[in-house]
């Protein structure tokens, strides 16, 4: 099996650092910003649980485009990109792929892979969630939170979830995927809290004017889910319906009830901080922007996760738990 990481950044440096410390044949395909540190230094690939491993440069097979990366018949293609290039990477997938390709979307949101099968009909798209936060600095990348890979359960996904396991990725391939993205997304709320804070997540999490913002998000979405009659699955160590009622608890108890979910490292942030200090665009859109359809979907309205569409859409802006509350009417 050889993998071909579409999208090196965070994630794809650490899913495929971790498949080739292991042996696995990988290709990272990147930016040039992205692919630079590592064809000078290698990979560095470390994380919270004292896991570090470095690919030597020699070692790595780097490139900068799809056609470069040379995908064959048994090549399984890790989508990695930011939502927001979903489209032109299937398209770029779809010209470069052999048809029934496996293109397994790691990414965050819930549409992506049907928006990878829209514009690549011909290639096998398919689902995985990746729960934990990693950060990339250059030339190292550290997974800063703990959880397993979830991957759709397919005669695809099985050997990929075998290697992936043998290579220290725990991967599971739950019955139901979909409700595994939803029940992600329920996490990604914070994605906008967090990036608006301009905190470290840790840091955004113990204040509970955050969190407070954080579980209106969550309240409103579980309501358009509840009418959509999507049962999102459980991510972390607390149910989706127990989640808000955690995140508005005082300080005193929450730290000691999400002792777990506090087990973050101190740097660590939102992926989407990291759009807003890049100057990027966000995928605000494919988490709040996918509340409002499916509320609008089914007769509702979602007019938080609405109003943080347009907090995250114009210039960046700075705000304080309590400036958040009051940006949504809370
Ligand atoms: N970071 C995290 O902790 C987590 C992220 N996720 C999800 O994983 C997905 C990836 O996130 P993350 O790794 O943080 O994103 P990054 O922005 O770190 O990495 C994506 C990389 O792909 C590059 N890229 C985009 N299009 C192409 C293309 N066509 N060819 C080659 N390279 C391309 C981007 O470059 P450029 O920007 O210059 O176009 C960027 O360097 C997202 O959906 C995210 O929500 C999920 C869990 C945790
Ligand atoms: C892991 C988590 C929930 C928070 O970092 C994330 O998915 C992200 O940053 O996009």
């Amino acid at each position: 099996m050889n993998f071909i990481v579409l999208g090196a950044g965070a994630i794809g440096c650490y899913v495929g650092g971790r498949l080739a410390a292991q042996g696995q044949n990988v290709c990272l395909v990147g930016r040039p910003h992205a692919m630079e540190p590592l064809a000078r230094e290698g990979l560095t690939v470390t994380d919270l649980d004292g896991y570090r491993a470095l690919v030597p440069a020699a070692q790595l097979r780097l490139a900068g485009t799809l056609a470069e990366a040379a995908p064959g018949p048994d090549t399984v293609i890790l989508l990695c990109v930011k939502s927001g290039a979903t489209e032109s990477a299937a398209r770029e997938l779809a010209a470069a792929c052999a048809p029934g390709t496996p293109v397994i979307s790691l990414q965050n949101g819930v549409d992506n892979v049907a928006r990878i099968a829209a514009q690549a009909p011909a290639l096998k798209a398919l689902a995985g969630m990746v729960p934990y936060n990693v950060v990339l600095r250059g030339a190292q990348v550290h997974r800063a939170t703990a959880g397993a890979i979830q991957l759709q359960r397919d005669a695809a996904t099985e050997p990929v979830a075998a290697v992936f396991n043998a290579a220290g990725l725990a991967t599971a391939l739950p019955e139901d995927i979909r409700a595994v993205q939803w029940g992600k997304l329920l996490l990604n709320l914070n994605n906008p809290v967090n990036a608006l804070s301009n905190l470290p997540l840790r840091e955004e999490l113990l204040d509970r004017d955050c969190r407070q913002v954080f579980a209106a998000l969550q309240t409103e979405a579980l309501g358009a889910m509840a009418r959509a009659g999507i049962t999102p699955a459980q991510v972390t160590a607390v149910s989706p319906q127990m989640l808000p009622k955690v995140m508005r608890l005082p300080n005193w108890l929450f730290t000691r009830l999400a002792k777990r979910m506090l087990q973050i490292d101190a740097s660590a942030r939102s992926s989407m901080w990291d759009d807003l200090e890049a100057g990027r665009v966000t995928e605000i859109d494919a988490i709040c922007g996918a509340v409002v359809r499916l509320a609008a979907q089914h007769g509702a309205q979602a007019p938080l996760s609405r109003r943080m569409c347009e907090l995250l859409s114009g210039p960046r802006l700075r705000l304080t738990g309590v400036e958040m509350k009051r940006a949504l009417g809370l």
